[in-house]
């Protein structure tokens, strides 16, 4: 299983969480990620840990001011982005010009999606990665694997039918091990989370737990 830990804009040290996320993950054996905001990016990754943008602009290099570009991610350390995330969604033509940017980069790509039709969709344009997530269980703590495995699993068929070389990651409430693993049944070969590990008043405990059951 793949865990991804996007910090969004939350109120957190990015430096202590990317540490202990890289001691969880190495003392796991597990592939732990973290994404923190864009001007933190150079010094998350110093910590060792994989290291992913929340977001790329569809651009390249030009006049295109506040825009951040998929090789400025790279130079900065960071291995891979989220595109069209729920809190920053895309237009279905910026999403494949995303994924050609960052494929010009070197920078893998999660492309997320509400349902499992919109999987299907993103799916066909090749990303690295896919990633379903219920807008509606965002940040609420009720995990997406307990709360609706059905679009978990129709986000697997969804895109195994059109690619199933691309795997399928769930993401909204995942907060524990038990969550991880649950997904893992469903089908899923990873985890996008956020408020259980940044909110957390203990993120290496949070951390620790998530990777309790793998
Ligand atoms: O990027 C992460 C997802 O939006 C899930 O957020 P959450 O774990 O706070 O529900």
């Amino acid at each position: 299983m793949f865990i991804l830990v996007n910090l969004k804009a939350y109120d957190c040290d990015p430096v202590a969480i990317a540490t202990a996320a890289a001691a969880v993950g190495d003392d796991a054996d597990v592939r732990v990620a973290v994404a923190p905001q864009t001007a933190d990016i150079a010094r998350v990754a110093e910590t060792g840990v994989e290291t992913w943008a929340q977001h790329v602009d569809p651009v390249g290099h030009g006049s295109h001011t506040g825009s951040t570009l998929a090789d400025s991610v790279v130079t900065a350390g960071a291995q891979g982005t989220l595109l069209n995330h729920s809190e920053r969604r895309l237009r279905l033509a910026d999403i494949d010009a995303g994924i050609r940017a960052t494929e010009r980069a070197g920078l893998d790509t999660i492309v997320c999606a509400n349902d499992p039709k919109q999987i299907g969709a993103v799916t066909a344009l090749s990303p690295d990665m896919v990633a379903v997530e219920p807008p509606e269980l965002i940040g609420t703590g009720t995990p997406v694997s307990h709360a609706d495995p059905e679009v978990v699993r129709e986000a697997v068929s969804a895109a195994d039918a059109v690619d199933s070389s691309i795997p399928v990651l769930c993401g909204a409430g995942i907060s524990s091990g038990e969550d991880v693993t649950a997904a893992g049944e469903l089908g899923s070969e990873g985890v996008l989370l956020a408020s259980g590990v940044a909110k957390a008043d203990d993120p290496r405990a949070a951390l620790a737990d998530l990777v309790t059951g793998l």
